[in-house]
């Protein structure tokens, strides 16, 4: 018998959660190559991800590249970033379900993932990510995507969408940040882009790797 390293309620061990993890997310990912899903985390940890994020005020511009020239940089992208440590309990609990997911992928579909990186990401009103794809095909180095949302509250007209395109470049899905909100995605196969928000967007992205190298 295992039991979780972090207490859970009933409450969540009664949503479909598990269900969502060993299958819906395999299948989504083997068949379409991406998922939306609310069901991954609880709301009570959401909550207190958002709170720890919207308090702190050491998130850092984010480059792209090695080289590192900030004013290419924000020309594609605005966002602040901070990377998770996994030392505060909280940090811990979503990287300890991110490892989880980690496990079952490479379970069921083989992917051999090694690890799992992630950052908090703030836009603040008028940034934006440009069009980008987050690994170069046949590097195998980021291999799945993940972005949850942070915002208790989101307005449909208040920009910040996510849209991901198919490899044609036809646009697939428009995602609403939206709190709870996980999208998962192929890396290397997908382009997306951040359209700029009325109000300041708050997430953390993921990427489970295969192997350890400088960050892209
Ligand atoms: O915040 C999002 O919706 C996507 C962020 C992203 O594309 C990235 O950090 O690479
Ligand atoms: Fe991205």
């Amino acid at each position: 018998m295992q039991y979780h390293e972090t207490p859970v309620t009933p409450v969540e061990l009664l949503q479909p959660v598990d269900v969502v993890l060993t299958e819906a997310l395999p299948d989504a990912l083997a068949q379409c190559g991406w998922m939306i899903t609310e069901q991954v985390f609880s709301p009570r940890l959401i909550q207190e991800l958002y709170e720890e994020v919207s308090d702190r005020n050491d998130l850092t511009p984010a480059s792209i590249g090695r080289a590192d020239d900030q004013q290419r940089n924000s020309r594609v992208r605005r966002d602040k970033t901070r990377w998770l440590s996994g030392q505060s309990p909280l940090q811990a609990e979503y990287l300890a379900r991110m490892d989880q997911i980690r496990q079952q992928l490479n379970r069921s579909l083989y992917l051999g993932l090694q690890e799992f990186e992630a950052h908090y990401a703030r836009y603040d009103a008028g940034d934006f990510y440009r069009t980008h794809v987050d690994a170069l095909k046949g590097q195998r180095n980021r291999v799945v995507t993940s972005v949850t949302y942070l915002n208790p509250v989101w307005q449909s007209d208040w920009g910040g969408e996510l849209v991901l395109y198919d490899e044609s470049g036809a646009q697939l899905r428009r995602v609403l940040p939206t709190m709870g909100t996980t999208v998962f995605f192929m890396s290397e196969e997908f382009p997306h882009e951040v359209l700029p928000a009325v109000t300041s967007r708050y997430s953390i992205a993921g990427w489970f790797r295969v192997s350890s190298g400088v960050a892209i």
